[in-house]
């Protein structure tokens, strides 16, 4: 098990926001990760755990700093835990475009080079970093995961791909159908090469439509964003969702954008909502 590096620390509303970096041996480098640990979260009454996944461009920080989800996490006993958006560092393989490379691994396996040798971002949200906090932390092993944009549709291919590790998922604005639109193409292209039929193992819609074991799932979506029709296309998860009988509920809110102003809007609710699950 890695050593964590202490970053920073911020007591917020009673608890604590702390930023680590350790040795990941899926990424063969160093990741970085925030976790807040409400009031309380002690080895003596262990907290379960929301999982974040940021989009583009993001770190760990975005989300901690932006979403405003520390008041009702502390109220609930909710611990968050908000992972960079892919390894980082001079040795890493990089692209001068803020849609591939480090800040846009996509939460997948790459399996061309020279993506493969860094970017394995599905193993350490799904396996490594659970294990390492769960070790790490005075939590359960009870998880769910949560994302924006690129996250959102890397908490779908998670919980849809690892159903058993998880009790429910959530997005914002999830890049809903990846191997048909713009920002998806190109990242599979690059990560997974060529070959198509590679690309459906990580594409939500393709994995919803034919989900063995299902999961309570809740997406939300502004109807004034600006990457909606072009990048997000939550209408196919929803078509998807309807042939397969998947519980999903998409909700359409007029008037909001792409931008974190959004997720502050209604992060409260995806808070209640994994955490009614999770004590169920
Ligand atoms: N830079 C890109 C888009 C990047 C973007 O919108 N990133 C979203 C996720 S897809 C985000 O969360 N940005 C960071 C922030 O708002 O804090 C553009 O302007 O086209």
């Amino acid at each position: 098990m890695s050593t964590l590096t202490l970053i920073s620390q911020n007591q917020c509303f009673g608890g604590w926001h702390r930023r680590f970096r350790h040795h990941s041996d899926s990424v063969n480098g160093d990741m970085t990760f925030a976790v807040f640990l409400p009031p309380g979260c002690q080895p003596e009454t262990p907290m379960p755990v929301l999982y974040w996944l940021s989009g583009l461009t993001c770190t760990d920080e975005n989300f901690m700093q932006k979403a405003g989800a520390m008041r009702t996490a502390a109220e609930l006993g909710l611990v968050l835990v908000a992972p960079d958006t892919s390894p980082r560092g001079s040795d890493v393989a990089d692209d001068a475009d803020y849609d591939l490379g480090q800040g846009a691994g996509f939460y997948l396996n790459a399996t061309q080079a020279p993506w493969s040798q860094h970017y394995r971002m599905f193993d350490y949200v799904t396996e490594e970093l659970p294990a390492l906090i769960e070790s790490q932390f005075p939590v359960t092993n009870l998880r769910s995961v949560s994302g924006h944009s690129m996250g959102g549709h890397g908490a779908l291919v998670c919980g849809l791909k690892q159903p058993e590790r998880y009790r429910s998922i959530s997005a914002f604005s999830p890049i809903s159908h990846p191997r048909q639109c713009p920002w998806g193409e190109k990242a599979f292209r690059h990560y997974l090469g060529d070959d198509q039929d590679s690309w459906k193992e990580w594409d939500s819609t393709e994995l919803m439509s034919r989900a063995s074991i299902t999961l309570p799932t809740l997406v939300d979506q502004g109807l004034a964003d600006e990457f909606l029709q072009q990048q997000l296309q939550p209408q196919h998860l929803q078509q998807a969702a309807d042939m397969r009988g998947y519980p999903l509920t998409l909700r359409q809110h007029p008037g909001y954008d792409h931008s974190y102003y959004f997720i502050a809007s209604f992060i409260e609710e995806h808070l209640r909502f994994h955490y009614q699950h999770l004590m169920a």
